[in-house]
């Protein structure tokens, strides 16, 4: 079977998305598209999938019988809409980070998957599908012993004028929250935030770097320095520290040159090349499960978990220092 997808949000993300359906993975065509901006969906059909129709509105595009499966690519504050619009039709759908942008509508989205009864949603927590973090998971609690720590870093080469202090959390620290649950199999129980000077590349309205902690159910602690306009590149790094050793997140593959009297090897700067294979697996993941009227992958729940833990951070950064706790409902148990 072909699933015949549609994707609601046509910039950079859903136009890449749409690029690795179309030309890099199998299972799938893309057959519709709709943006707010109209352009925006027209240049991907040029370009990518002349065959789609565009839609008006997001919700024509859900509705349409033509339409298997749905891809929600758009901002962040209107992903909640397209996902329940989603589910009230049945359709498979996958939804790039965040499920919603606040906890009570990422818990909306949790009881109608419930009440629908059977998983619709894939969230776009890609890491969990990187080859980097997937050998590291195989050795937490195995060679290296129980976990006890984690050190942390995500850093930016640069983010632009809009992007501020909140964000560093929900749009940024978001995968750590996610990827850090996952490798562990724990939970978050409390955040702290640190804030170092801010560095000179920094913004007005944006206090970079700071240092997150979170302790987790089992007792561990996390720390994730986030760094977004770090200059020299982009970086994503991570140390699990157990009882018989240390293990950490392997740097991507690169080229290692002798040069110039330097041993040089190059640091990406781009979040799409860092994790190009990831987005590809879990995508074709998503698409498995949608041919089968499914999903599979990080679910609403761990989008809800991450919300309520990004909330939690947001609040430890305006009471700096403080330690916020964190409190998670009962997981229902459609998600155990
Ligand atoms: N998993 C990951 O690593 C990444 C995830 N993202 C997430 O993907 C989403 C999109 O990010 P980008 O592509 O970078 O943003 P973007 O601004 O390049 O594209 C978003 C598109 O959505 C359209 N749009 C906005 N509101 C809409 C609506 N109500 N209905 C239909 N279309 C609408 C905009 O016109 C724009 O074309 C965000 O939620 C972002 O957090 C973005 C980058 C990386
Ligand atoms: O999701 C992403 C972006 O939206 C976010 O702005 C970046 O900071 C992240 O590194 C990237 O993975």
């Amino acid at each position: 079977m072909t699933v015949r997808i549609g994707v609601i949000g046509t910039g950079a993300i859903g136009r890449d998305h749409a690029r690795r359906i179309n030309q890099v993975l199998g299972g799938a065509e893309i057959v519709a598209l709709s943006d707010v901006n109209r352009a925006s969906a027209e240049a991907v059909k040029k370009d990518i999938a002349p065959e789609a129709m565009v839609f008006e509105t997001g919700e024509a595009l859900i509705a349409s019988p033509d339409v298997d499966a749905v891809l929600v690519t758009s901002w962040g504050a209107t992903h909640e809409q397209y996902v329940l619009a989603a589910i009230a039709a049945g359709k498979p759908c996958f939804c790039e980070k965040p499920l919603a942008t606040t906890a009570e509508g990422a818990r909306r989205i949790v009881e109608a998957e419930v009440t629908h009864g059977k998983r619709l949603v894939q969230v776009g927590f890609m890491r969990r599908y990187d080859a980097g973090y997937i050998a590291l998971k195989k050795v937490v609690g195995t060679s290296i012993g129980a976990p006890i720590m984690v050190h942390a870093a995500h850093r930016n080469p640069s983010v632009p004028e809009q992007y501020v202090t909140p964000m560093a959390i929900h749009d940024t620290m978001i995968h750590e929250i996610d990827v850090l649950r996952w490798l562990l199999d724990d939970d978050y129980v409390s955040a702290r935030v640190i804030f170092p000077r801010s560095a000179a590349r920094s913004h007005a309205k944006l206090r970079d770097p700071q240092i997150v902690i979170l302790e987790t159910a089992k007792g561990m602690v996390i720390d994730v320095e986030i760094f977004v306009n770090c200059h020299y590149g982009y970086d994503i790094r991570c140390e699990v520290v157990g009882e018989d050793g240390a293990a950490s997140l392997p740097e991507p593959m690169a080229v290692q040159m002798r040069l110039d009297a330097r041993l040089q090897n190059r640091i990406l700067t781009d979040w799409k090349d860092r994790f190009i294979e990831s987005y590809d697996v879990e995508l074709q993941d998503f698409i498995h499960a949608a041919a089968r009227g499914t999903a599979a992958g990080p679910n609403s729940w761990d989008g809800y978990v991450a919300a309520i833990t990004s909330d939690a951070c947001v609040a430890a950064q305006e009471k700096e220092g403080e330690i916020v706790p964190i409190n998670l409902p009962a997981r229902p148990a459609l998600y155990n």
